[in-house]
This record gives C-alpha cells, sequence and structure tokens, in this order.
C-alpha cells in the first residue's frame, strides 16, 4: 500500500523552477498554491536583495510562518502544494513535523543551469550572486521519506507531469 501525500512541497535553489513547476501542477490538481517566498518577513528579502544570504537564524521565522500554514492546511483538511527552497533536511524535518505525510518534489539542478536560469530571469529580487551560497546551504533530500528526485532540466509540462503521477500514487484518503 502507498502511503498517502497530505501536501507537496516544490523545493531546491533559487531559480530551480519551483513557482513554474509549482503553477503547473496547481492546474494539473486544483490544489490550492501557497507560494513559499510570499511568507519570507521584509527584512528577509532586503538582505537577499542587497545580495547577502540567509542565514538559520533568518529562516527561522519564515520556516515557523511555513509549519504554521501547513498545520493550519492539515486542520481544515486541506492538500496544498507549497514552494519552499526547504534547502536543509531540519527545515524539511518541521515542515514534516507541522504536516505528517508531507511529499517533497525535489527539482534538481547543476550549479551552472541553476545560473544560466537565473540570468534569465527578470525583475526578481534574488540576485544571481546568491546561488552560490544557496548550494553551499543545500542538503540534497537524498533518501528521505516521500521525496521525489526530479531532473529539473526537463520541461516545466514534463515535471509538473511526473509529481501529479506521483501524487496520484499516493492520494490522500
Ligand atoms: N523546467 C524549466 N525549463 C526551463 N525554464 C524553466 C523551467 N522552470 C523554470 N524555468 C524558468 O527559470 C526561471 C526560474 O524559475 P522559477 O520558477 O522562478 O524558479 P524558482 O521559483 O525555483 O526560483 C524562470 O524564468 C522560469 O520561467
Ligand atoms: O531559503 C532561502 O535562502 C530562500 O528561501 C531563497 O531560496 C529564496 O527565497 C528563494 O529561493 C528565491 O526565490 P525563488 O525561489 O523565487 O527563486
Amino acid at each position: 500500500m502507498y502511503e498517502p501525500i497530505n501536501a507537496v512541497v516544490v523545493m531546491g535553489v533559487a531559480g530551480s523552477g519551483k513557482s513554474a513547476v509549482a503553477r503547473a501542477l496547481e492546474v494539473r490538481t486544483g490544489a490550492r498554491l501557497i507560494e513559499g517566498d510570499a511568507f519570507h518577513p521584509d527584512r528577509n528579502i532586503q538582505k537577499m536583495s542587497s545580495g547577502q544570504p540567509l542565514t538559520d537564524k533568518d529562516r527561522a521565522s519564515w520556516l515557523r510562518a511555513l509549519e504554521k500554514r501547513l498545520h493550519r492546511a492539515k486542520v481544515d483538511g486541506e492538500h496544498p502544494i507549497l514552494t519552499c527552497s526547504a534547502l536543509k533536511r531540519s527545515y524539511r524535518d518541521g515542515l514534516r513535523h507541522a504536516m505528517p505525510g508531507v511529499g517533497f518534489a525535489y527539482l534538481q539542478l547543476s550549479p551552472a543551469a541553476a545560473a544560466e536560469r537565473m540570468a534569465r530571469r527578470h525583475g526578481h529580487y534574488m540576485p544571481c550572486s546568491l546561488l552560490e551560497s544557496q548550494f553551499v546551504d543545500l542538503e540534497e533530500p537524498l533518501g528521505e521519506p516521500l521525496t521525489l528526485i526530479l531532473d529539473g532540466t526537463l520541461s516545466v509540462g514534463e515535471l509538473a507531469s511526473a509529481i501529479h503521477q506521483w501524487w496520484q500514487q499516493h492520494a490522500p484518503a
């Protein structure tokens, strides 16, 4: 029997395609999309905009807000999609604790491919110079429960379809 997936976190470094893939998944599933970046306090956005990477301390209140949001979804019986970089195991474990049965769809991309993506993206607060720190912080979710590792160079449609199929195989009750 498959273990049900109660929510899907689309994760990866900046520029890996989280927002684009999550929007396509939202269209396919009709699930509510929660944009994790919208929960950053202003000081975090200002810090990243000025070219400084976030620390664990900076991320703590942001992650607590995301955990609270997932917990509310659990109480309401919702099965949302969340975009969140979720770079470290401890961050993911916090989300797992807030909503048991949360699945992680990891968009795996090389530093070079991510840099190319970010260079093409305009009007975003995250400068390309911060990408290196994203990879320094990244602990890939290899071998973790309910985790789908995806080749982030596939098309948005292919990635959303793969996640959709995986979620259907682990459909929540
Ligand atoms: N699978 C993909 N193939 C090609 N380009 C992509 C893909 N996913 C995202 N992009 C493009 O890469 C850039 C970063 O994508 P975005 O979804 O904003 O990433 P993230 O939310 O992880 O920072 C955007 O310009 C987006 O259109
Ligand atoms: O944990 C972090 O360092 C941040 O969450 C960081 O990853 C950033 O906020 C986004 O990834 C950038 O925004 P995009 O995800 O839209 O690139």
